[in-house]
């Protein structure tokens, strides 16, 4: 799944516009790609305005599923569903961060609180998918950091995303595990998924999404060794270009 419209272009001095985020979806297509994160609309004019371009323009070809980015909130869930409206397939990514730095500093809310809100957000994004039924929206969901979050919250959250999206086997919701800062070798980052997948309720209806990033060097190592590491139903993250917040997503 390449994210450089979305991760990788978060870190460019010079966002990409709508001519030049077309011409990197056409080569991605051309390369073979399946699903495509296309941007956070909910973030900027531009990135929204790329994304009702995919859907008025009718360029995306029947096999790909395009996804897009947005926080954990109502308004920029609302933005975000707008930004897709008359696409027949779409991954919605919805994140949160979930590390402790990030619950004190950026959130404000405890645990429990962040829990709550991971959760509100969730049910919200699963009726404004079922006021759509022919639309066909998947969901995505990145606790951020979540490679400095401590493993039985990320998995109880995790869990209880699984279980309010009603995930099934023919019907997977996506769980994707970003080293959003990169802090350590990838044997520890195999670790953490390893710990996930044996761990994830209902993992036959899970995939497992590794979004390693590059800040020591070690990305495509991180990638390779956490798919290694685990069993079944896996999705690796990559960005060709530089990832928010200054890093590189492999
Ligand atoms: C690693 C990654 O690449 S993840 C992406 C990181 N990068 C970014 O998010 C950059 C783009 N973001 C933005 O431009 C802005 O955050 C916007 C435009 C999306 C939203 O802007 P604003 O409305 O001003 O929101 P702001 O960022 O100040 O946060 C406001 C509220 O949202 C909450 N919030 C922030 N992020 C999230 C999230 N992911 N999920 C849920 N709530 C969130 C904040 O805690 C705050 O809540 P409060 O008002 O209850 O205290
Ligand atoms: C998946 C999101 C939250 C991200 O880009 C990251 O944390 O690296």
């Amino acid at each position: 799944m390449p994210v450089d419209l979305r991760d990788g272009n978060q870190a460019l001095a010079e966002p990409m516009d709508t001519a030049r985020k077309r011409r990197m979806f056409d080569l991605l297509v051309t390369m073979g790609f399946k699903e495509i994160e296309v941007g956070y609309p909910s973030a900027s004019q531009t990135d929204f305005d790329f994304v009702r371009h995919l859907a008025d323009s009718g360029t995306v070809p029947d096999d790909v599923t395009i996804s897009v980015f947005t926080p954990a909130r109502e308004d920029l869930i609302d933005r975000t569903i707008a930004s897709v409206d008359g696409l027949p397939r779409t991954l919605v990514h919805l994140y949160t961060a979930t590390a402790p730095t990030w619950r004190n500093v950026v959130l404000s809310r405890s645990r429990a609180e962040v829990h709550r809100l991971i959760l509100d957000a969730a049910g919200y994004l699963l009726r404004k998918a079922e006021q759509r039924p022919g639309a066909d929206i998947r969901f995505e969901f990145s606790p951020e950091v979540f490679n400095l979050t401590e493993p039985d919250f990320v998995l109880e959250v995790c869990n209880s995303v699984t279980e309010l999206w009603e995930a099934s086997p023919d019907r997977p919701v996506i769980h994707n595990l970003p080293a959003t800062v990169e802090i350590a070798t990838p044997n520890v980052y195999a670790d953490q998924i390893e710990y996930m997948d044996r761990h994830l309720a209902r993992r036959d209806s899970v995939i497992l999404s590794v979004h390693p990033h590059n800040d020591r060097g070690t990305g495509v190592a991180c990638a390779e060794l956490a798919v290694l590491a685990g069993r079944s139903a896996w999705r690796a993250v990559c960005s060709a270009t530089a990832s928010a917040p200054g890093t590189s997503t492999w």
